[in-house]
């Protein structure tokens, strides 16, 4: 039996002009099994990556003939697929942020924490090539730089195929292969947490843990001991030592929901964890290094919360790198049809049942309903009409008697017209009339099973006239006209 081919060790070129440096960087690369070329210009980092392709490039900011940033733009306007981690001074952050924007896989700042820089290449070469070293795999062409395979499902669960949606699904498969910070913003209900889930799917920490944390569920005392653990006795009631968030999150992403909720004083403490990537766990004197990407998301307007003085200017800066931005459901209405469907599906799963089908009647109802709860409140609608309707087709009726009552409005064209009439005062007195008594009709029905002698007992109207006022304002029940008016819903 032959021996398995000798493994192509990852290329990885390192440029910096301090010679001493680039020798420090060159030897802790090469004991990680990478094969290293180095440069101290712009110019010659140039000339190497015109040669040939590397895996990882790892660029100092400030070089004799120009900036890092400069070869980064080069290598986007080009294409090439080398990842790039940026080294900037101590204390600017406004560099590290400019190179993640502009691109750049991570970074990391100097003096160069050479734990960090190992743990930063690793990353950076994770899902393409790892060091020679720990590889056993013969060495054949290397890997095209796409998304895991559990992305393409993550972004799948996103469903909906319309123009905004489809942007939100590019971006995020775009943005996922960086270490570069996310917010996303999007009103409640728009599926903020989903793309957050594919974004994670999709990166190179898909492996790892994805921990969601809702930030305003969270007692404001317990905020610390639940970010970053705590050691035993730390406070009353630790009775052992436990970790955080960050710490759980290692390896993989950490989606801090509702982000604005947080308390100033905490934004203080997560900036910091973010900026040094190190954390102190309550009780304890030393600080841990922790390896996450911190993805959040709001559905606040966060510049107004900086603004006025709620949210700090400085984690904003540094949360909102990248921004996706989730549509409300009234901006992708196309998406409906997909929607509903893919949301059936899954209550059906859970219920045990068959899906039942959707008319194009139930579909318009649905569009024409405000979901200004986005898909969350959709969902809802669909799991109290499947409980409502008793047949394999969903319900128009079954959808209106899920719908929360409307608050009773006069028709807008009244509230809206200069000279209208004060509120409360319908200028269409019969359609307003026909509008609550269907809404009261349907409530009836609904409330005794949709059995028509029931529910004119509690209207305190004969049957005849519940069902001359069902047939006149159309009001379709299950089940149809059943002379034996027996419980249809059972
Ligand atoms: N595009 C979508 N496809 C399928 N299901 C979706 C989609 N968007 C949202 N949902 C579903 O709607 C519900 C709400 O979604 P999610 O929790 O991601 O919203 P959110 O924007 O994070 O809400 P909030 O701001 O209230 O936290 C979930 O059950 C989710 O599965």
């Amino acid at each position: 039996m032959s021996a398995p081919p000798a493994a192509t060790p990852a290329q990885v070129l390192v440029v910096d002009d301090e010679p001493d440096l680039r020798t420090l960087y060159e030897l802790t690369l090469l004991r990680e099994g990478y094969q290293v070329d180095s440069a101290a210009t712009l110019a010659d980092a140039w000339q190497h990556l015109q040669e040939r392709r590397f895996d990882a490039v790892i660029t100092d900011m400030r070089l004799p003939d120009g900036q890092g940033l400069e070869l980064l733009q080069r290598m986007l306007v080009q294409q090439r697929s080398e990842r790039c981690i940026v080294m900037t001074a101590y204390g600017s952050a406004e560099n590290a942020v400019e190179a993640l924007k502009a691109g750049a896989f991570d970074y990391l700042t100097k003096p160069v924490d050479l734990k960090q820089f190992r743990s930063v290449v690793a990353s950076a070469i994770h899902d393409r090539q790892p060091p020679a070293r720990a590889r056993a795999a013969a060495a054949g062409p290397k890997a095209p730089d796409r998304s895991p395979a559990g992305g393409q499902a993550a972004l799948d669960r996103l469903v909906g195929n319309s123009a905004p949606m489809q942007q939100v699904k590019d971006r995020i498969a775009r943005v996922a292969r960086s270490m570069a910070p996310v917010l996303v913003r999007g009103e409640s209900g728009t599926g903020k947490e989903l793309a957050a889930r594919a974004l994670h799917a999709c990166s190179h920490r898909a492996d790892g843990p994805f921990v969601a944390v809702n930030c305003g569920a969270i007692p404001e005392s317990l905020l610390e001991a639940e970010f970053f653990g705590a050691r035993k006795g730390s406070y009353t009631g630790a009775n052992a030592d436990r970790e955080g968030y960050f710490q759980a999150a290692q390896g993989g992403t950490l989606f801090l929901d509702e982000i604005g909720d947080l308390p100033l004083a905490m934004q203080s403490k997560l900036l910091r964890a973010i900026q040094e990537r190190q954390v102190r766990a309550l009780g304890s004197t030393q600080e841990d290094a922790v390896d996450v990407r911190v993805v959040s998301a709001t559905h606040r307007d966060l510049a107004a919360d900086v603004a006025g003085g709620r949210f700090r200017q400085d984690l904003y800066y540094r949360l909102n790198v990248i921004e996706i931005v989730v549509p409300p459901l009234r901006e992708r209405r196309d998406d409906l049809p997909a929607l509903c469907e893919a949301l059936l599906g899954r209550i059906a799963q859970e219920a045990g049942m068959p899906a039942p089908a959707l008319s194009p009647a139930v579909i318009d109802q649905l569009a024409a309903h405000p979901l200004a709860g986005n898909v969350r409140e959709l969902e809802n609608l669909l799991h109290r009409a499947v409980a409502l309707s008793d047949g394999q087709v969903l319900q128009v009726d079954a959808i209106a008697a899920a719908a929360p009552p409307a608050p009773v409005r006069p028709p807008a064209e009244v509230a809206q017209a200069p000279d209208a009439a004060p509120p409360g005062l319908p200028s269409d007195l019969q359609g307003y009339l026909d509008q609550r008594e269907r809404e009261i009709l349907v409530r009836a029905l609904h409330e005794t099973g949709f059995n028509r002698t029931a529910a004119a007992q509690r209207l305190g109207l004969s049957l005849r006239q519940i069902r001359y006022r069902i047939a006149r304002l159309a009001i379709a029940v299950p089940g149809g006209d059943d002379p034996n008016d027996g419980p249809l819903s059972a």
